[in-house]
């Protein structure tokens, strides 16, 4: 091939348009987030997590009556197979909750039956599903790995209340409710995000809801994606105290490291979450009576941003997991469940994607993604290429 025919490798495939989407736009440029038109910032406000569920899966906002039937169809699917429970009590009390969070979600597809149904409709069952099961297996995951019982869902109670009822052992306040229910509404959806494409990029082959997900949990787990709001808290006690951020901060750039919660593959500008997030990391660490987190988070941020634009000429921003980790530690939720918890949200906006994905009647229809790839190995002549035994080796 000559090196004018040789393909353009897109490392990363930025910029490249693979799929049409009208469940959410990231406009870079602005710090917009929009879901299913309606910006973020006002969803934050004014929805609750099940709203989010509803705009999502079902294309619009509840009714109130939707919302009732919504709401009563999650309580319905909160429990788990005690097969499942009963293996995850098996597990090391070391493994990481992401694995064990992605290693459920195939034993829960082994319970339904929905998994060779290839309608719409059971791929919406199993999307229910999915959102309501999800944060009994983690809470269920936090409990066993210390030697405690799991705690049942509780039927009264909505989504989020539900969760940290079942995390903690005992009722969570009304604020703190509200803004872990805000997190989860913040962290719903994001187009074309590592995991998503993963989740849709499986369930282009037809796989089932289940097998989706579960790719996309394993994508989201790493540093550079959901992984980083761990890494953020890990920083944040490492530095301990707000005088000795810029130090921290000048040390990781002349390094070469990266500073965890700054940097985005398509914001601009700052994350829209994070501005939301902020406020509620500082008002949670106040009722905590420990604002030392969301000091050294501010900090650094700044200086962040301040020391990265001297030494590469270029902005830089925070994203969604900077504030989040000091938010969810000042609630007392344990570090490692940082990057579940970003996954029992995200599963309303991968669980949208698979069924848009297999389903959507929108022009282009989606296909089996198979990009190509650039040869950079070597070609043989047809004598080197003859098979040689191993023992001619
Ligand atoms: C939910 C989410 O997934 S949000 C993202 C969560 N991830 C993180 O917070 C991890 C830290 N951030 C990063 O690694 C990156 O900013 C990414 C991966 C998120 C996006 O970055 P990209 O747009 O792909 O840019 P890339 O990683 O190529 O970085 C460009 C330059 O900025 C630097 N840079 C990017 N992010 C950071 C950071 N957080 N700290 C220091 N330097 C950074 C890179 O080292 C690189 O420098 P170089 O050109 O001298 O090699
Ligand atoms: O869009 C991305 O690349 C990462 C992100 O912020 C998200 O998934 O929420």
């Amino acid at each position: 091939m000559t090196e004018a025919c040789a393909p353009t490798v897109n490392t990363g495939l930025r910029g490249v348009t693979v799929a049409s989407t009208k469940i959410s736009d990231v406009i870079g440029d602005q710090g917009k987030l929009i879901y299913r038109g309606f910006l973020v910032s006002d969803l934050a406000k004014n929805t609750c997590f099940e709203e989010i569920v509803h705009l999502l899966l079902f294309e619009k906002l509840p009714t109130a009556e939707e919302l009732t039937a919504l709401k009563q169809k999650l309580t319905a699917e909160r429990a788990v197979p005690d097969a499942l429970i009963e293996a995850l009590k098996t597990r090391p009390a070391d493994a990481l909750p992401m694995d064990i969070l992605q290693a459920a979600v195939p034993m829960l597809a082994n319970h339904d039956s929905d998994v060779t149904d290839t309608s719409q409709e059971a791929a919406l069952r199993m999307a229910i599903r999915l959102v309501a099961k999800l944060p009994t297996v983690l809470a269920a995951w936090e409990r066993i790995r210390k030697g405690l019982a799991p705690v049942s869902p509780d039927p009264e109670l909505d989504h989020s209340a539900n969760f940290l009822y079942m995390l903690f052992g005992k009722p969570a306040d009304s604020e703190t409710v509200r803004f872990f229910d805000t997190g989860l509404v913040l962290h719903a959806e994001h187009s074309f995000n590592a995991s998503t494409f993963a989740a849709r990029e499986v369930a282009s082959t037809r796989a089932h809801m289940y097998a989706a997900v579960s790719a996309a949990i394993g994508s989201l787990s790493g540093e550079l994606h959901g992984g980083a709001n761990v890494r953020v808290m890990r920083m944040l006690l490492d530095i301990g105290s707000p005088d000795k951020a810029e130090a921290y901060v000048n040390r990781v750039l002349d390094e070469g490291k990266k500073i965890m919660g700054l940097g985005h593959a398509v914001y601009k500008t700052d994350d829209p979450r994070a501005h939301i997030l902020a406020p509620m990391s500082k008002r949670a660490g106040e009722l905590a009576g420990d604002t030392r987190w969301y000091e050294i988070s501010k900090i650094l941020e700044e200086k962040g941003k301040k020391a990265f634009k001297e030494r590469k000429g270029t902005d830089i921003y925070v994203n969604v997991d900077f504030y989040s980790a000091s938010l969810y530690y000042s609630m007392g939720i344990p570090v490692d469940l940082y990057s579940p918890l970003f996954a029992i949200s995200r599963v309303a906006g991968w669980t949208a994607h698979v069924i848009e994905e297999q389903f959507a009647g929108a022009a282009p229809k989606p296909m089996l993604y198979r990009p190509e790839s650039k040869y950079i190995g070597e070609y043989c002549g047809p004598e080197e290429c003859r098979f040689v035994p191993m023992d001619q080796r």
